[in-house]
């Protein structure tokens, strides 16, 4: 390690320990933590079993930055080659349609054989793995419904795959000895307003009451339900409302998932953790940026990541908490936009641990508000960047900016040699 970044290190440990703050145990407990990076960021949402098609759902990536992976191979290498860079070991999350096989296999009949090739490399390279059912960029999927679609047999369809997926996600759990989660997101809506609110949800009900019967082990698999507000083409009614898969997962158990992009562009999900805490055994989140809209843009460090991760930190919520990330750029190098969003989730966990929490909890008692204001202003100038720096020297991955230097050098050598093997 870098005699600098060791002597910063300890300079600010020492400021940190005024206020009782041990850097080094603050440091084991962030290694702890494990982030599920989501895989589509690599190529678009594009998968393997029907690359070539359109992308529907109400989600969009704009964008052509050259060198997105096209294979599994690649998008493992881009994980690698994205993971050497953050600090910690983390999960991969996996859409269904990110199959590793030469099978042409329906949605409705994927197996964890389909999948064999993520759960030996996420062995080898000691990660866990989550996984989703894709409920759109289908033919089935084409006018905007799946589980609560009016026709019986396409609702079948969905039904059988979310079904399945769910036996794909206990199995990853029960290889890898860790648990999985699968999140069931479907993009049903419509565009204007319609006349009959309640039927779609009804169905909705219905069919996800069918896709959790099976019984599996919360050891190693949990069940997750993600709303949303609108999406493109949807902006009048998503079925799948925050108070319906509210009242779904508690009702039924499940967790409940919040994307920070799937809701009023003035609502935030940090406000809403400590609310659905006293209610459930868990949450999954998926930190986003929505920029005017559920563009999920890259994460970085806003004032929305911060709070999150406080959230998370005062109320003791990381042990019950799945962390997932979900943004999709493809106007800039892909590798990059993981280890930029996947860094900044992980150093606002460790800015938000490094504050003097029970300091400020008794000023709020005490009803010493000018305390609470002055310490929390003070903090934000603590020099939480020499702690991050001596962790990411710590758990060997670059510090600071050196990472920008070894992407270039590998969208050279490896993701802009794709681009030209097409030619
Ligand atoms: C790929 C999607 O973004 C993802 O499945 C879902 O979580 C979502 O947020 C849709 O807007
Ligand atoms: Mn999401």
């Amino acid at each position: 390690m870098e005699n600098q970044v060791k002597q910063a290190y300890e300079a600010a440990k020492s400021l940190y320990a005024q206020h009782g703050i041990d850097t080094d145990e603050v440091l084991k407990k962030l290694a702890e933590i494990k982030v599920s990076v989501h895989c589509w960021q690599g190529d678009d949402v594009k998968g393997f079993l029907n690359k070539d098609g359109e992308l529907t759902g109400g989600i969009s990536v704009t964008g052509q930055y050259p060198g997105a992976a096209t294979t599994p191979a690649e998008l493992r290498e881009d994980l690698e080659q994205a993971f050497s860079m953050i600090p910690g070991k983390h999960k991969v999350n996996l859409h269904a349609i990110y199959a590793d096989t030469d099978e042409q296999v329906e949605l409705d009949r994927i197996e964890p054989k389909h999948y064999e090739n993520w759960v030996k490399w996420a062995k080898e390279q000691g990660l866990g793995l989550d996984f989703n059912p894709t409920c759109f960029s289908h033919e089935k999927s084409s006018d905007g419904f799946t589980l609560s679609h009016s026709d019986p047999e396409i609702r079948k369809f969905w039904i059988d795959h979310c079904k399945a997926s769910r036996r794909i996600g206990a199995y990853f759990g029960e290889q890898l000895g860790q648990t999985c989660v699968t999140n069931v997101w479907v993009p049903d809506g419509f565009k204007d307003n319609p006349v009959d609110r309640m039927t779609p949800r009804k169905r909705l009900k219905d069919s996800l009451d069918e896709v959790f019967a099976e019984k599996l082990d919360p050891k190693y698999h949990l069940d997750a339900v993600e709303s949303k507000l609108f999406g493109l083409g949807s902006e009048a009614y998503v079925v799948g409302s925050h108070e319906f898969y509210m009242g779904y997962g508690l009702q039924n158990d499940t967790l409940i998932c919040l994307d920070a992009g799937h809701f009023h562009p003035t609502e935030v999900i940090s406000n809403k953790l400590s609310s659905l805490a006293l209610f459930t055994n868990g949450i999954l989140l998926h930190v986003s940026r929505p920029m005017r809209w559920d563009s999920d843009h890259v994460v970085i460090m806003d004032d929305e990541l911060l709070e999150i991760a406080r959230e998370l930190v005062r109320h003791d919520l990381l042990p019950t908490t799945h962390i997932g990330l979900d943004f999709f750029d493809g106007s800039i190098n892909r590798v990059a936009a993981w280890v930029v969003g996947t860094r900044n989730t992980i150093k606002a966990l460790l800015r938000a641990m490094l504050e003097p929490v029970d300091a400020l909890k008794s000023a709020e008692l005490q009803g010493d508000y000018t305390l609470r204001l002055a310490l929390t202003e003070e903090f934000k100038t603590y020099p939480f960047g020499a702690i991050w720096d001596y962790y990411c020297a710590q758990q060997k991955v670059p510090v600071r900016e050196q990472w920008i230097a070894e992407i270039k050098t590998y969208e050279q050598e490896v993701l802009l040699q794709r681009d030209k093997s097409f030619v």
